[in-house]
């Protein structure tokens, strides 16, 4: 007899550009684990789509959901609502959230016994500026992006994450998604019981 699963979130941090968003997807494509979509103000990538890869907000629609936590991010606004958590938790107890570090301490605190922390890094960070202008970002933006306080941060695990961060080195993703693969296994043989 299945025994239910309790409601998860694997929550996936670390600088921009080190792959949270690809691990994202390698989840949703190699587990059925589905991404909760956040919010932002910053306007869409040009292959980015609303109701897809974000919601994208005005300031003045921004305001108006509920946030667990939401951070000013190299000049945009971004949140991670309740409506959009609930919702993804009504089609399934694990759902995976990508997040910079101070949204990823802040579940730390709201429900420290609900996630499950990835840290994504690279051993040359200086690789990340060739990843953000191959992904097509704007170059003043990646410019803005490199020289922000919070993209510095985000290259270090925060000292609150620390003890509960599983570490994904990047440096080829055959090598993220073998260290993902065994941390899913842990996952899966600690949460589903048979
Ligand atoms: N191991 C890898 N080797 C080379 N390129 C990679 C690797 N992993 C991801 N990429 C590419 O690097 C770019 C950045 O990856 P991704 O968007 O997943 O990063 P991110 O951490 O989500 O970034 P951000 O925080 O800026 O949203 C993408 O174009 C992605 O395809
Ligand atoms: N704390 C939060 N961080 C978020 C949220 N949605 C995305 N992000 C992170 O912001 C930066 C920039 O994202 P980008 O799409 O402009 O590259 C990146 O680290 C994202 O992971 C959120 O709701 N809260």
């Amino acid at each position: 007899m299945g025994r239910a699963i309790a409601n998860q979130l694997i929550v996936i941090t670390g600088a921009s550009g080190t792959g949270k968003t690809t691990i994202s997807h390698y989840l949703r494509d190699h587990y059925g684990i589905q991404r909760v979509l956040t919010h932002t103000t910053r306007p869409p990538r040009a292959n980015e789509v609303d109701g897809r890869d974000y919601y994208f907000e005005t300031e003045e629609s921004f305001k108006k959901n509920h946030y667990i936590e939401s951070v000013a991010y190299s000049g945009y606004h971004y949140g991670s609502s309740r409506e959009a958590l609930q919702k993804a938790w009504q089609q399934q107890p694990f759902v995976s959230l990508v997040l910079e570090t101070k949204g990823a301490e802040a579940y730390a605190q709201v429900m420290p016994k609900q996630i499950i922390v990835l840290y994504v890094t690279v051993s040359d960070p200086q690789v990340l500026l060739d990843r953000l202008k191959r992904r097509g970002d704007v170059p003043q933006e990646i410019e803005k992006r490199l020289a922000s306080a919070e993209f510095k941060r985000d290259l270090q695990v925060p000292t609150a994450l620390k003890s509960i961060a599983h570490v994904i080195v990047n440096d080829t993703f055959e090598q993220a998604q073998a260290q993902v693969d065994q941390l899913l296994k842990e996952v899966i043989k600690t949460n589903v019981k048979l």
